[in-house]
């Protein structure tokens, strides 16, 4: 039997996007309070998408560098939140953000694209934030993250305690090859997806959702 892959479904900023990635089985949602980006969601705009999701499915609150205040104060609004930091935030960034450890997190790993930079130290950086609940894999993209583009899968090491998150670039064409490349490499790998299953930033291709979920369920 198969290992299940959580899919994640970021970047949405409408409730008939929300509803249609929670009916076409997204495992988690993720809302952007980063103000620069184009799929930006006030805090209040992100509870009240959240409200909308049933208990199994779980919101994720991103941030970019936010202060711990800030961050605290958004995920009180949002029962059951994760948060994920895309910045460049330290481990103690994170403790802090997280009320002391009293929220989970995802601290999300920009992988570089510039052909000939060395292999990412994954299980260094997996060790640095050995509190998140995973590690998100993304490329290293203008603007910090949401920029459809894959990096390198092949020069991801093994990282065999890991639970790990594909990001970047991913569509319901290149998903499966993601998954069957990442998965011996770690613990539990999920995917997570914005750019692909769009029709423009931030309003999503409900058609798109679909068949993306529907291959990572074949994969
Ligand atoms: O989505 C954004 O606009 C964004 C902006 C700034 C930091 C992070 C951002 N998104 C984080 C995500 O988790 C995205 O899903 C991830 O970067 C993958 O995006 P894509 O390559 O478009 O699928």
């Amino acid at each position: 039997m198969g290992t299940r892959t959580a899919v994640k479904i970021c970047g949405l900023t409408r409730p008939d996007d929300v509803d249609a990635a929670v009916e076409a089985g997204a495992d988690a949602i993720g809302f952007v309070l980063y103000p620069p980006s184009p799929r930006h969601v006030t805090p209040e705009q992100a509870a009240e998408l959240a409200a909308r999701l049933p208990a199994f499915v779980t919101p994720v609150l991103l941030f970019v560098n936010t202060p711990a205040p800030e961050v605290l104060a958004a995920a009180a609004a949002v029962p059951g939140a994760l948060v994920q930091f895309h910045g460049d935030e330290t481990p103690a960034d994170c403790w802090a953000a997280t009320g002391q450890g009293r929220l989970a997190f995802l601290r999300a790993a920009r992988i570089p694209l510039d052909p000939g930079t060395p292999p990412f130290d994954l299980v260094g950086f997996a060790r640095r934030f050995d509190r998140a609940r995973a590690i998100l894999l993304d490329a290293h993209v203008p603007g910090y993250g949401g920029g459809g583009r894959t990096f390198d899968w092949s020069l991801l090491p093994a990282a065999p305690d890991s639970h790990l998150v594909l990001s970047g670039g991913l569509t319901p064409g290149n998903v499966t090859e993601g998954i069957t490349t990442l998965r011996p490499l770690c613990r539990t790998l999920s995917v997570d997806v914005s750019s692909g299953v769009e029709a423009s930033k931030g309003v999503k291709d409900h058609g798109r959702i679909r068949e993306f979920i529907a291959a990572v369920r074949e994969a």
